[in-house]
């Protein structure tokens, strides 16, 4: 009987830190994909994460992880990227913003020079601004080059309304846009839980100057600085985010997902990557859902898109 050939699904994590293994820990757990490829600049450090993860594979879904090269890139579906500085406690994001980018200057041009067909998912921060110059340093389509935004603050926030509401956390529909750090914003104007918008369910007139409500969403903006003074580093969160949308783009979902997506025009904003929920499929970024916004909410969008303009000019300055 002939035997019907499954479509390989494989990704290349570049990065085998804290991230990168989270990552391919959850992967192992969910079986999305069949074949995983790590490679870190610390080849030893790969090849001790494939050989740990391959132990579990009898308790786990079956696929193949190896340590590998750059080559491995070539026919692989998805590039993802967790690889470079972590902030230290009292750090921004921005901060890492010249160090990280001539990583990756480096890591990218490796990648292209093999001929490179995927899709590039960014995790590494700061996102959007590493999300952009991937992008520019690639020269791939902007649908094929996309960040994690702000997909790990959006489960932030619906876990800490879900828990304040005592409402599981899927029941929760609620966006965290802008930049993936300091300058990011909820958008209460479209918080619903299960269907009903908040201020109805929960009869606050004034989301945006209720004291719980701002409570919860400083929670969320401030979280992984909290996180890391106590244990040094986040990564399980966004380890199952990532895990996430290589499921929306494998397995061509036209999930919803708020990611780090390039904006010509919608919201008024240009030339930027910044998370927005965006529609995920096999081929990338399908479309950018436009929200309609409140005057408030555009106004910290606007602000949010001009720090990240500021700050990628800081990323370019320093790939020169
Ligand atoms: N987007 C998000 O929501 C989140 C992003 N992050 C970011 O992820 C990044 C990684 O964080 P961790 O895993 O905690 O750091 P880590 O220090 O544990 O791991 C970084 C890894 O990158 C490797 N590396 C450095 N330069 C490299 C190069 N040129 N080529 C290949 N590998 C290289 C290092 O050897 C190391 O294994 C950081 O920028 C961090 O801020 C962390 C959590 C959430
Ligand atoms: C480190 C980071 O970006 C986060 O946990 O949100």
């Amino acid at each position: 009987m002939a035997s019907k050939k499954t479509k390989l699904r494989k990704v290349v994590v570049i990065g085998t830190g804290f991230v990168g293994t989270s990552y391919a820990y959850a992967l192992l757990n969910q079986g999305v994909v069949n074949e995983l490829v790590l490679i870190d600049l610390d080849k030893d450090k790969a090849e001790g994460e494939a050989r740990d993860l391959n132990h579990g594979m009898a308790f786990g879904n079956p696929m193949r992880i190896k340590a590998g090269d750059y080559e491995e890139c070539h026919n692989a579906d998805l590039v993802v990227i967790t690889a470079g500085a972590n902030q230290k406690p009292g750090e921004t994001r921005l901060d890492l913003v010249s160090k990280n980018a001539r990583i990756f200057k480096g890591i990218v041009e490796k990648v292209m020079a093999v001929d490179f067909q995927g899709i590039f998912l960014v995790a590494t921060n700061p996102v959007d601004i590493l999300t952009q110059l991937t992008r520019e340093i690639s020269g791939l389509p902007k649908e094929r080059v996309i960040g994690s935004g702000t997909i790990l603050d959006t489960a932030r926030f619906r876990y800490l309304l879900g828990e304040y509401f005592e409402v599981d956390a899927r029941n929760v529909h609620a966006y965290i846009v802008g930049e993936h750090g300091d300058s990011e914003l909820p958008v209460w104007s479209h918080v619903q839980i299960g269907g009903v918008p908040l201020s109805k369910y929960a009869n606050i007139a004034n989301l945006y100057e209720d004291k719980q409500m701002t409570a919860i969403f400083e929670n969320v903006r401030d979280a992984a600085y909290h996180i890391i003074k106590r244990k040094g580093a986040t990564y399980y969160g966004i380890g199952l985010g990532l895990v996430r949308l290589t499921r929306a783009i494998l397995n061509n979902e036209n999930a919803i997902v708020t990611v780090s997506a390039y904006l010509e025009g919608q919201y008024g904003l240009d030339d930027v990557y910044i998370g927005v929920p965006a529609v995920l499929n096999e081929n990338g970024v399908r479309e950018i859902m436009e929200l309609k916004l409140t005057d408030v909410e555009q106004q910290q969008l606007d602000a949010s898109a001009k720090t990240l303009k500021e700050m990628v000019d800081v990323g370019r300055k320093a790939l020169i």
